[in-house]
């Protein structure tokens, strides 16, 4: 027994090198939970591409280059698509998350039945509530332009909950995508590692407190299980409701319902299914916005050309289109820089191995947990020349923005959104929403610097500011102008806004319900 425990910690041979280890608690004490990424990155310069960390007695095998992540991830996707147990997850959601959820038949109906919302054929259908709700996010900008924050969060949430439930949500205050962004807050801090003693590393600890005294991070899942469920089950009910009273408006969850014998999914998985896609697909690609619209105020000359080529293409006349995108090769290049340079889950979502692996010479047991370290990736000094600087160009060299000779295995843009089976099914109508308000965005507005009313000095944005609470790399919220770029463009936004209102009628039924507190 006591062998057993001096063991707990300690590095078993046969595994990839990694930092030196203390008994019982392995390398915990080497890394916080917040920047895990940077720490990941710095050890990769020391330990390789592949490296193993000790977390107690389980393993983590983090994978820090494109050559070998798609050796392990992609190419092993049967042996490592597995996610790591979480007990507090378990707690909340009884493992019924898509993304947290164990690789096996769950989720496979699951993901499965989200394939048929988010295949590129099956984004098309999406895009013209992506138009509309982008002609509103315009609009708002016009009005409020110091409200971008939580113009870009209505964006986003609006264009998930009218994909996957057919509700608009006009206003952020107050509204539905206000409640989740609140909601989420709540559900982030009951994850959170440091929130609750270590027990997915020391499973005798989920018992411990118990015979203790009181468990408030228990007592704070069951809180959020309970707020979840309420959400969740309440959004489902909601279209039930629209399509007993004839008013479907060809939603997701409604095509679900429609089908759920052929997905082999009851009322319990469809309720998490589409909670589950709320919940990934409601603040990420706000994040990308603010994220962008951070790199480009803080590089003019970038923001200047991506204006210039959207003008020599579209001109002054009309709204860009989507159809536009192609040909836009630098806003392009712009927008695979920002994922590269700062990929807003860094290092994506964990995978864990669920058979004995060879890696070379090493060994990757059964169980471990395995880091796709996308920052690590994307800093690879080997891959990328300068890669802490932000240079568009690098991707109009170079369709995967790397350096010249370099082997081309592995190499994508879109690590951002993870690898193997477990890659972001998202990702399709991500894209669009990024291509569509990345286009507009410039077209429309100027972005500058905010200027500091007494000195009249510019103010820069930290680049390194980011919202302590989430696991995404958000920008804490900056100042900064935006200005139309001419009256002319501004009339077509308040056009385009105003004729968006037919396709917004199709997805405000709910708000003649009388579940209506949702709005
Ligand atoms: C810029 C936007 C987005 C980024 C950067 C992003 C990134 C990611 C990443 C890194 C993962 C983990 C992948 C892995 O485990 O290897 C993931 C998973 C996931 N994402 Fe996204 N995502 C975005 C938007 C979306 C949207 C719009 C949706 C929903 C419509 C969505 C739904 C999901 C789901 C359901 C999973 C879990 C997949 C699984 O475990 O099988 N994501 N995303």
């Amino acid at each position: 027994m006591l062998h057993r425990l001096s063991k707990i910690g300690s590095r078993e041979p046969g595994l990839p090198p990694g930092p030196p280890t203390l008994p019982l608690i392995g390398n915990l004490h080497q890394f916080e939970t917040k920047h895990t990424y940077r720490k990941f990155t710095e050890w990769a310069k020391t330990y390789g591409d592949i490296y193993s960390i000790k977390m107690g007695s389980t393993t983590g095998i983090v994978i820090s280059s494109p050559k070998l992540a798609r050796e392990y991830i992609d190419l092993r996707g049967a042996t490592t698509s597995d996610r790591p147990p979480v007990y507090t997850d378990e707690l909340i959601s009884g493992g019924l998350e898509l993304p947290l959820s164990p690789y096996g038949p769950t989720w496979r109906s699951m993901r499965r039945a989200a394939h048929d919302m988010l295949s590129p054929k099956a984004c098309l259908r999406h895009l013209p509530i992506q138009r509309a709700e982008s002609a509103q996010l315009m609009f708002d900008l016009l009005e409020s332009p110091q409200r971008f924050y939580t113009h870009t969060s209505r964006y986003s949430g609006s264009v998930i909950t009218s994909v996957l439930y057919g509700i608009h949500s006009p206003v952020y205050e107050n509204g539905l995508v206000e409640k989740f962004d609140k909601f989420t807050e709540r559900l982030e801090s009951a994850l959170k590692p440091g929130n609750s003693p270590p027990v997915d590393m020391y499973p005798f600890m989920k018992y411990l407190p118990e015979i203790l005294g009181p468990t408030p991070w228990k007592t704070r899942c069951k809180e959020v299980r309970k707020e979840q469920r309420e959400i969740f089950f309440g959004l489902l009910d909601l279209v039930v409701e629209r399509m007993e009273k004839n008013q479907r408006n060809g939603c997701f969850i409604e095509s679900v319902l429609d089908r759920q014998e052929q997905y082999g999914l009851d009322r319990e998985l469809i309720g998490y299914l589409g909670g589950s896609l709320l919940q990934a697909g409601n603040d990420t690609t706000a994040v990308f916005l603010q994220t962008l619209l951070v790199c480009i105020i803080s590089h003019p000359a970038v923001q200047r050309r991506a204006q210039q080529e959207i003008d020599s293409v579209i001109g002054p006349d009309r709204l860009p289109e989507f159809s536009d995108f192609d040909n836009l090769p630098y806003l392009k290049a712009v927008i695979n820089e920002v994922h590269r340079f700062r990929p807003i889950v860094p290092i994506t979502i964990p995978h864990a191995s669920t058979a004995d692996e060879r890696a070379g010479d090493y060994m990757i047991p059964k169980g471990s947990i395995l880091f796709i370290n996308a920052w690590g990736i994307y800093r690879h000094e080997d891959y990328y020349e300068n890669p802490d600087t932000f240079d568009p160009d690098r991707f109009l060299k170079n369709p995967h923005g790397t350096k010249p000779g370099v082997d081309p295995t592995g190499c994508r843009g879109d690590y951002a959104f993870g690898a193997g089976r477990r890659i972001c099914p998202g990702l399709h109508l991500a894209n669009n929403s990024i291509a569509l308000n990345a286009m507009n965005l410039l077209w429309a507005f100027d972005f500058t610097k905010a200027k500091d009313p007494v000195t009249g000095n510019l103010i820069d944005i930290d680049m390194n500011a980011l919202k302590e609470e989430s696991v995404l790399l958000v920008p804490k919220p900056f100042r900064c102008e935006i200005q139309p770029r001419s009256v002319e463009k501004a009339k077509m936004i308040r056009m385009q806004f105003a004729a968006a209102r037919e396709i917004f009628e199709n997805f405000e039924h709910h708000m003649s319900l009388k579940s209506g507190e949702v709005q």
